[in-house]
């Protein structure tokens, strides 16, 4: 446990919150007049230790998984979409391969646990701990050892990886039963406030969902513990996800948190260690019903509120230029001083 899971410190680098708040405050700017911009600003600076930081080879790194759960129709789509999905992503054609390129994010898909082999090529890194969970209906979807090696690799994948921003984004048919899982057992939530309609779920379908999971729930009663319930409940993207955020932490990088899958990993990282949370930046608040609930649950305030509900990374994508915004003004913005502007009336 020691080994596997670091500790990441608070930040607090003495009179750097002060200084950036002045900094904020003396931009040519009625005080306060850039909002939540200059928290994003606060933030940023205190995560990169710069009163002038500077976003430098961002990564989007798409975990991919495949769940046994998913076999009993807990999706709207069929597992399989998982691989070809993946396919998309590296054929540049999926939204976040979109937007990534837009953006100048340097996209690396992770295969941490698909049913599917894939050829190796540039931008895909071969992660698989096993080719899509076990049944948590039946069995834990990870064992402990697995779910301490999709841990683990994400870890060292992330310290190779060059650049000071994270974009963590997902794809996995049937894993907003694993969040959903994760958050009902982790804030002892009741399950029908967790669990929505993921890729499509119509209301009885829902229900359906709803109804198995309470029963996932039932049939791990000793999972209690954060690492435990991760390897109840799943899945390997959600680990390997949970490891590089870690790392990244450790590393003093910025990581960008995406919807409701992305932000279950933090959710198990923040009760592990909870200065993980002070170097995340949620991108957006998702539709699937209960992100809204899991991001109270973290005093979270995402940037975004756009309806989506898509996954991929793609809300901490489309967050993005407002991250830049943030370091841009903070570096080239003129001061009241520099400009020669009159501060205040007083
Ligand atoms: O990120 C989100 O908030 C989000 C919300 C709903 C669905 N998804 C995506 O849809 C898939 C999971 O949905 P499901 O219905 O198969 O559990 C997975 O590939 C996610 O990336 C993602
Ligand atoms: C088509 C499709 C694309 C996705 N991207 C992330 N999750 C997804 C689920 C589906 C079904």
């Amino acid at each position: 446990m020691h080994d596997l899971i670091p500790t990441i410190p608070p930040l607090d680098q003495p009179g750097l919150g002060e200084a950036l708040q002045r900094r904020i405050d003396n931009k040519t700017k009625p005080l306060g007049s850039l909002g939540r911009l200059e928290a994003l600003m606060l933030r940023l600076g205190l995560i990169l230790g710069s009163e002038t930081p500077e976003l430098q080879a961002p990564q989007m790194m798409v975990f991919a998984g495949d769940h046994g759960l998913a076999a009993r129709g807990v999706s709207a789509y069929p597992s399989d979409v998982t691989w070809q999905m993946v396919e998309n992503f590296l054929a540049g054609g999926a939204a976040v391969s979109v937007l990534a390129r837009q953006h100048g994010l340097t996209l690396t898909v992770v295969d941490a646990g698909v049913r599917h082999d894939f050829a190796p090529r540039e931008g895909l890194a071969l992660c698989k701990i096993a080719p899509g969970t076990a049944d948590s209906l039946e069995q834990p979807a990870m064992s402990e050892a697995q779910c301490a090696q999709a841990i683990s690799v994400g870890r060292q994948l992330l310290a190779k990886t060059p650049g000071n921003a994270l974009l963590l984004g997902e794809m996995g048919i049937g894993n907003t039963s694993s969040a959903a899982l994760l958050l009902a057992r982790l804030t002892r939530a009741p399950i029908e406030q967790c669990t929505g309609r993921g890729t499509g779920l119509d209301d009885a379908g829902v229900q359906r969902k709803t109804a198995l999971l309470r029963q996932v729930l039932a049939a791990h009663p000793q999972a209690k513990e954060p690492l435990q319930a991760l390897a109840a409940f799943g899945g390997f993207e959600i680990a390997m996800m949970l490891g590089a955020m870690l790392q990244a932490a450790l590393e003093g990088r910025v990581i960008v948190v995406d919807g409701f899958i992305a932000s279950s990993a933090v959710l198990v990282a923040a009760q592990l260690q909870p200065a993980v949370l002070e170097r995340c930046v949620f991108g957006h608040q998702s539709d699937e019903s209960g992100h809204a609930l899991m991001l109270q649950a973290m005093n979270a305030e995402p940037l975004l509120q756009l309806g989506l509900r898509l996954g991929e990374g793609s809300g901490a994508a489309l967050a993005w230029p407002l991250l830049e915004s943030a370091c841009r003004i903070l570096r080239e913005m003129a001061s009241f001083e520099s400009a020669g502007v009159s501060s205040s009336s007083s």
